[in-house]
């Protein structure tokens, strides 16, 4: 860490003060005003950073809504980074849910009319023979994440175009606030390569770039582009993939996975956070994975990126991969996926049972037919669990272990609130988005969060101690195991299946180590002794706090 050394600082009066990196508002010191020529630009005062905390959390709670509070809070990102996360680090629990989901849905829908602060990258199909150019920017020399989406599947919310940026922008926060990655090694970038979203191409305040998304040989050749020319520019990054619909997400992962340190989030941090979840859920219910029965609606990046996860961890149990697999029933909009089913991508085709003999398999005909002890939502539709399906469900399992996965809330399979009244209160539940405690039995009980910001964060903090130079399937394995070791149901079967919120720091710690041991005994990274591993993951953990500041 180096926050107590003195910084050089070459900027001066108002260029220094619009620099969220180096800005401290009212908390430069008399010494420093007088250095950078700061009087009569900041009122009288001098504040402390905690006083600062005071008083931006004062008003962020006299605002109405949480997204009046986004707002805020990306105004204070943008003009005051060390303020932002030490608001962040006050209370994650409180404003992780207004910087991610789900109220970064109502950002990234409102993306155009909110926008006004530049913040990561935007490259654009239009401006594709610029993009070394634009990469080469001095200030980006550090860079060690990139979060990227093209915003085609943003949420369950479908194409956002440009709006999509939301998402980098706050997963990337949360890899500063979780795993403490400085905000200067971390870039945003969007690219956009045209929307197919009618009302956005139709609006006059859209401002992205106004086309229909170029075709597929096209936007190929932009990835391959953007791929080569990050490559070129930071040879040791972290390649975040977020928020790409699944004919591009999958394909783009297996293209770039054994030459590039690339990761999707959607599909690999999805599958670490669910796996760590129903491992959690095993202590509560003394199973093991191999003897469940999966039933999953919704078969795109997160439904069968879970799926191929489950399948290895079942087999690395020492269960045949044939025994495996005929555990999962993948339902789609059109049914149950079968040898039958007309358009099975690649992914899918794995799981399409050759043995179904019921009809058209929608969810209901599936749980009825096959007693599922898991039941996992990532169709991205609200509501799909509905009373029945989970009544019948419950009626056959003493622990039914149900994840509506879907984001933002409002797009949740079902409501923890409902799935505890079904099953009298035996239901293990874990939801994609944050809900309020739930009653039960004159008890409150928190609602556990299956999202995959449990993971990215750690994965991240661990890629980049032990410099790995793949994301591999083992790496993702041991960060779902990771996450599990630290599950409260570990020591006490009735309690909750994930930590809360409040101590996401330490849950990436622990999926980092995690993440960077297994990279090095696969051997994907520099051979580390166990001892230094911590020494490693310090050296990369950034906090918020103001340093002194020297003029260079
Ligand atoms: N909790 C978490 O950490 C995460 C949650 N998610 C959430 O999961 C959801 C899905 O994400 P992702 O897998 O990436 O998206 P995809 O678009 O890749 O997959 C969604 C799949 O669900 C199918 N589907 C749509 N409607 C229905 C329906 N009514 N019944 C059954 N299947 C349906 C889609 O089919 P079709 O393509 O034909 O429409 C598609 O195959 C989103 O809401 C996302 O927010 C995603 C990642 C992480
Ligand atoms: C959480 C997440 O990655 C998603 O909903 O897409
Ligand atoms: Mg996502």
């Amino acid at each position: 860490m180096t926050h107590m050394e003195e910084r050089i600082v070459l900027q001066q009066g108002k260029a220094l003060l619009a620099d969220p990196r180096l800005n401290k508002g009212l908390a430069f010191s008399a010494a420093e005003r007088d250095a950078f020529g700061l009087h009569g630009l900041l009122p009288q005062n001098i504040d402390t950073l905690d006083r600062q905390v005071d008083v931006a959390m004062k008003f962020l709670d006299s605002l109405a809504t949480p997204f009046a509070q986004h707002v805020r809070l990306r105004a204070i990102q943008d003009s005051n980074e060390t303020l932002f996360y030490a608001i962040l680090e006050r209370d994650l629990e409180k404003y992780l849910p207004v910087i991610y989901t789900p109220t970064i849905g109502e950002a990234c829908r409102k993306f155009s009319e909110i926008w006004l602060m530049p913040r990561g990258l935007f490259l654009s199909w239009p401006e594709r023979d610029r993009m070394d150019e634009i990469l080469a920017d001095p200030a980006l020399h550090d860079v060690r994440v990139i979060v990227v989406t093209d915003g085609e599947r943003v949420l369950g919310l479908g194409d956002q175009g440009v709006g999509g940026m939301g998402i980098p922008i706050g997963k990337l926060s949360l890899y500063t606030a979780c795993a403490g990655i400085a905000p200067h090694q971390t870039l945003p970038i969007m690219l956009d390569v045209g929307t197919n979203n009618e009302e956005l191409l139709a609006s006059s305040d859209y401002i992205g770039w106004k086309h229909q998304r170029v075709q597929p040989a096209e936007y190929d050749a932009f990835i391959e582009q953007f791929v080569r020319a990050v490559h070129k520019r930071w040879p040791q990054i972290l390649l975040h993939w977020e928020d790409f619909a699944a004919k591009n997400a999958a394909p783009i992962l297996e293209r770039y996975r054994q030459q590039l340190c690339v990761y999707n989030d959607d599909i690999q941090g999805t599958a670490a956070v669910t796996v760590g979840t129903i491992l959690a859920a095993n202590f509560a219910s003394n199973a093991r994975l191999s003897d469940h029965t999966f039933v999953l609606l919704g078969g795109g990046s997160a439904g069968v990126g879970i799926a191929n996860l489950l399948l290895l961890m079942m087999k690395a149990e020492g269960t045949p991969e044939e025994e495996a697999l005929s555990r999962f029933y993948i339902v789609e909009k059109e049914g149950l996926l079968t040898t039958r089913s007309p358009s099975l991508d690649a992914g899918q085709r794995r799981f399409a049972r050759a043995d179904w003999k019921g009809g058209v398999g929608d969810l209901a005909e599936v749980v009825h037919a096959v007693h599922p002890t898991v039941l996992i939502g990532a169709c991205g539709v609200g509501g799909m669990f509905t009373e029945d399906i989970v009544r019948d469900m419950a009626a056959h399992c003493k622990r039914p272990i149900i994840l509506p996965l879907s984001n933002p809330t409002s797009h949740a399979e079902a409501m923890p609130r409902d799935l505890f009244a079904w099953t009298d209160g035996r239901v293990l539940v874990s939801t994609g988005s944050p809900f309020p405690p739930i009653k039960h039995q004159g008890h409150l009980r928190r609602v556990d969060i299956t999202n995959n910001a449990y993971i990215f964060p750690g994965v991240g903090l661990g890629v980049l101690a032990c410099g790995a130079k793949h994301v591999t399937d083992g790496m993702i394995m041991a960060a779902a195991r990771g996450l599990a070791a630290i599950s409260p149901a570990r020591t006490n079967p009735e309690g909750n299946l994930l930590p809360p919120l409040a101590e996401m720091h330490e849950a990436a710690i622990v999926v980092a180590e995690a993440t960077a041991r297994q990279a090095r005994d696969e051997g994907v990274c520099e051979a580390f002794e166990d001892d230094e591993l911590r020494q490693r993951i310090d050296r990369f953990v950034w906090s918020p706090e103001y340093q002194a500041y020297k003029k260079g």
